[in-house]
């Protein structure tokens, strides 16, 4: 073994070596919150690849989002392997599918629809119906939900019985909605983003010759959030692999939060049946919490399906999670950012705390709270931090004086550049102003971590390779972020609010299979918490009365 394998395995505690040791054949990693999951396949694939037993170019760890993917790249970058892909199951099939539609079809492949909303619009249009914003958007679900599921409109007509009902669209008009707007987008030449899978999947399976070159060029899998799975993405898995089995897939039935959207985490536990010498392996050793909240957060879970035992690592921890009361949002949203103002005088860094909420409706009145505390915030998944039209400037500004060459110290040639773009060293005042202010000051940041001596050039590269992985810098500012697109992230402190039953639960969760969804929602917004865990809830909204949130009582956590 090289010396750099050894280290590899150093970082790893005896389960999760294990599993990085485990390099062929069918690999399944049950992986509680917080247990490492990321760090073991990550280091799983670099060992591979130190060991030789991977070619780099032939590896591909597929994510279900860009950040995921973005992540996940950096991480691997960091342990010196190069070359893997990184990718979502979307990115990668739409790179397949790019390639491969001139070759086999002819042409260029059909142009990918933005989004649905306005297409559905214009069919509900042609056949004379009026539809709100909200209907439109369950309609568009419906149609993801029929695609990932594998079902075609016959079937899915036939099933229609047990699909939630749609204002104002009766089940006949549903299919003809549907039928329409496949053929609107038939003769647009458009496709939207479900199809990219479908489409890629027919290729696939009727072209031999496009499998086996999609076999030639990946030849080792892994899978993180593997609970998240839909029919269509585990059918592609299929077809990628052929006959082969060198598949790793990591995933925690507690964390499945995605089947309103057609996962199942059945394909997770029942990874075994299907691969018959598969080795399963379980990570339960939690690294991230204080034991208080490891406690709450395996209460939420007891004796649920598929659900792991965590046990702490961490050692002290003193503060148990608590829950706070209030009887209006407003006095919730204020208590929570005068909490999170004092911590920030106690030095408490703002990139250390995160509030997360149910739906994305309730950001902004903890936005406007915490901005009339002067705190920053930077809220989640609103835009990509390189999609940032500041953030892509400065970037190709400093590519441009890196080629022109500048000897000055880095720190002093960076802050000129942003200064072009609208930095200057006071922050301004108002959140979005803040907020493109704290972008830019990332980038600053970044370049005062950079190792002494490091050259614009140098810097210039380092931006580049974190754009291509979608790496991105610390933003000092609180993050406010949905639970959903929390996932997969953590922080010192966290606040959960609007624990009120009716918002998280959400009301329209009635069914035990739908409270279900909302509590393993809860479990992955507790387990973001490394330090402390702040829960709170309102009792009155839009006049109707509302009991805390049945998850608060359930994880043991009292007021
Ligand atoms: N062997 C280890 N020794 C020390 N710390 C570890 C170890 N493994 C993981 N950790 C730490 O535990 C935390 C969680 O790790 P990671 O981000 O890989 O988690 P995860 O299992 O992917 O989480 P989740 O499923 O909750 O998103 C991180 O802070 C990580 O540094």
């Amino acid at each position: 073994m090289t010396a750099d394998a050894a280290e590899i395995l150093q970082a790893l505690d005896p389960d999760q070596r294990e599993i990085a040791q485990a390099l062929r054949g069918p690999v399944s990693v049950l992986a509680g919150a917080g247990t490492g999951k990321t760090r073991a396949i990550t280091h799983r694939i670099a060992y591979g690849v130190r060991m030789g037993v991977y070619d780099p170019q032939r590896v591909l760890a597929v994510t279900f989002t860009r950040k995921a993917a973005g992540e996940l790249q950096g991480r691997l970058r960091e342990l010196g392997a190069d070359g893997v892909r990184a990718r979502t199951f979307h990115g990668a099939a739409l790179a397949q599918l790019s390639h491969f539609w001139p070759q086999f079809v002819g042409g260029d492949a059909p142009q990918l629809l933005p989004g649905k909303v306005a297409a559905i619009s214009q069919t509900v249009e042609s056949l004379g119906m009026r539809l709100s914003g909200e209907t439109l958007r369950d309609i568009a679900a419906e149609i993801e939900w029929r695609k990932v599921s594998m079902l075609s409109l016959d079937t899915y007509a036939q099933q229609l019985d047990q699909r939630p009902a749609l204002a104002g669209v009766t089940p006949e008009k549903l299919i003809d909605i549907q039928e329409r707007y496949t053929k609107l987008l038939e003769e647009r030449r458009q496709i939207d983003f479900e199809d990219v899978l479908v489409l890629l999947s027919g290729m696939l399976e009727v072209e031999p010759r496009a499998a086996l070159q999609v076999r030639e060029q990946y030849r080792f899998f892994t899978v993180d959030e593997f609970q998240d799975v839909s029919p269509l993405q585990r059918h592609v898995l299929k077809l990628w692999l052929g006959a082969r089995d060198d598949l790793c897939v990591v995933g925690d039935a507690s964390q499945t939060i995605y089947s309103f959207a057609g996962a199942s985490s059945s394909f997770l536990l029942r990874f075994g049946a299907e691969y018959p010498n598969a080795r399963e392996f379980r990570l339960e050793r939690n690294y991230r919490s204080t034991p208080p909240i490891v406690v709450s957060a395996n209460r939420l879970m007891r004796e649920k399906p598929g659900a792991l035992q965590l046990s702490p690592m961490r050692e002290g921890g003193d503060v148990v999670p608590q829950f706070e009361w209030f009887q209006t949002e407003q006095d919730e949203a204020r208590a929570v950012a005068q909490a999170i103002a004092q911590a920030r005088t106690r030095g408490v860094p703002a990139s250390d705390i995160a509030v997360l909420y149910r739906t994305n409706a309730q950001s902004a009145r903890i936005e406007e709270a915490l901005t009339s505390q002067g705190v920053p915030t930077r809220v989640h998944g609103a835009q990509r931090f390189y999609d940032r039209a500041d953030v892509r400037r400065a970037i190709l500004l400093i590519r441009g004086q890196a080629k022109a060459g500048d000897d000055r110290p880095l720190f002093q040639v960076v802050s000129d550049m942003l200064r072009v773009v609208g930095w200057s060293a006071k922050p301004p005042e108002g959140a979005a102003e803040r907020e493109r202010w704290e972008a830019l000051n990332s980038i600053l940041s970044l370049a005062d971590e950079m190792p002494p001596g490091t050259t614009i050039v140098q810097f210039s590269e380092e931006l580049l390779a974190r754009q291509r992985a979608q790496h991105e810098p610390k933003m000092e500012a609180v993050t406010l972020s949905a639970v959903h697109a929390s996932k997969g992230l953590e922080w010192p402190h966290v606040h959960v609010v609007g624990l009120s039953e009716g918002i998280f639960p959400i009301s329209h969760a009635q069914s035990e299979h739908d409270i279900e969804e909302e509590r393993r929602l809860a479990y992955v917004a507790f387990t973001r918490a490394r330090d402390t865990l702040l829960l709170s809830g309102f009792a009155s909204a839009a006049r109707v009365a509302r009991q805390p949130s049945r998850f608060v009582g359930e994880a043991g956590v009292r007021p």
